[in-house]
């Protein structure tokens, strides 16, 4: 079963915010994904605003819910009172929560569960009885008791966070080392029913091994190495590009 694609949208939001100019548009630019048969578009409204801004979410909800009913949308975010608000306001069909600082840069690691379970269970529950799917993102070190963790939140899944694979484009050796760790983090979480979900400067050279490795991957959600190669090929064309390397026959 292919791994459905979500666009993450950042990218063009941070060059839309260059001047105070409508375009690139975020959800022009979405439409143009989910014509070309991505499952879904994924944002992350960090606290400054620096790409996605809170006003580009009601939009990106519309767009999904009047042109595209089924695709899903997908937000990220730290656990904030404003981020959680957010959240239920825009109803996204999941919500990956990432244990981002609002200093940091971009995601660069997973949830420490063993400190941050009685933050993660109250927090689950609010957004899954608010009828929201929960991911948690997750960091592919093959640590099965923290994945057992993930569990006891009351998640449906992980996401695991493939940037340390993503680094190794020119280090075929640590690659192998990587997809491994990663394997070994996600059949622990399928073994006790997790959804698995990855994400972080995945490409459509690295995804295939990924796919293969992990046959019951859920979803990818990629924005840098894609809004890259649209600026090379188009979206449309980059977005069959990356699905292609997702398993799916285009
Ligand atoms: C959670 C994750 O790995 C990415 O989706 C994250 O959204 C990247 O954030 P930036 O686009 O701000 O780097
Ligand atoms: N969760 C990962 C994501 O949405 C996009 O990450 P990247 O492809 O921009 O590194």
């Amino acid at each position: 079963m292919p791994a459905k694609l979500s666009v993450n949208l950042n990218a063009i939001a941070m060059l839309r915010n260059r001047r105070d100019l409508p375009w690139p548009s975020v959800t022009g630019l979405g439409r143009i994904a989910l014509q070309a048969g991505a499952a879904g578009l994924t944002v992350h409204p960090r606290p400054d605003q620096r790409h996605i801004r809170f006003s580009d979410l009601p939009d990106i909800r519309a767009l999904i819910d009047d042109e595209f009913p089924h695709a899903e949308f997908n937000m990220e975010g730290y656990p904030t009172e404003e981020f959680l608000a957010l959240c239920e306001k825009n109803q996204p069909e999941q919500v990956t929560l990432v244990p981002d600082d609002p200093s940091q840069a971009t995601s660069d690691h997973g949830w420490n569960f063993r400190q941050s379970l009685d933050v993660l269970k109250p927090v689950v529950k609010r957004l899954k009885s608010g009828g929201m799917r929960v991911s948690l993102f997750a960091d592919g070190d093959g640590d099965a008791e923290a994945v057992a963790l993930a569990r006891e939140t009351g998640a449906d899944r992980i996401e695991l966070y493939t940037g340390p694979y993503g680094g190794t484009y020119d280090h075929p050796d640590k690659a192998i080392e990587e997809i491994a760790r990663l394997g070994a983090t996600a059949d622990a979480a399928h073994a006790i029913g997790l959804g698995v979900n990855a994400g972080h400067d995945l490409t459509v050279a690295n995804l295939p091994a990924l796919v293969k490795r992990i046959p019951y991957l859920a979803e990818v959600s990629i924005g840098h190495g894609l809004t890259a190669d649209a600026l090379e090929y188009g979206m449309a064309e980059t977005v069959r590009r990356f699905r292609r390397a997702c398993g799916e026959t285009v």
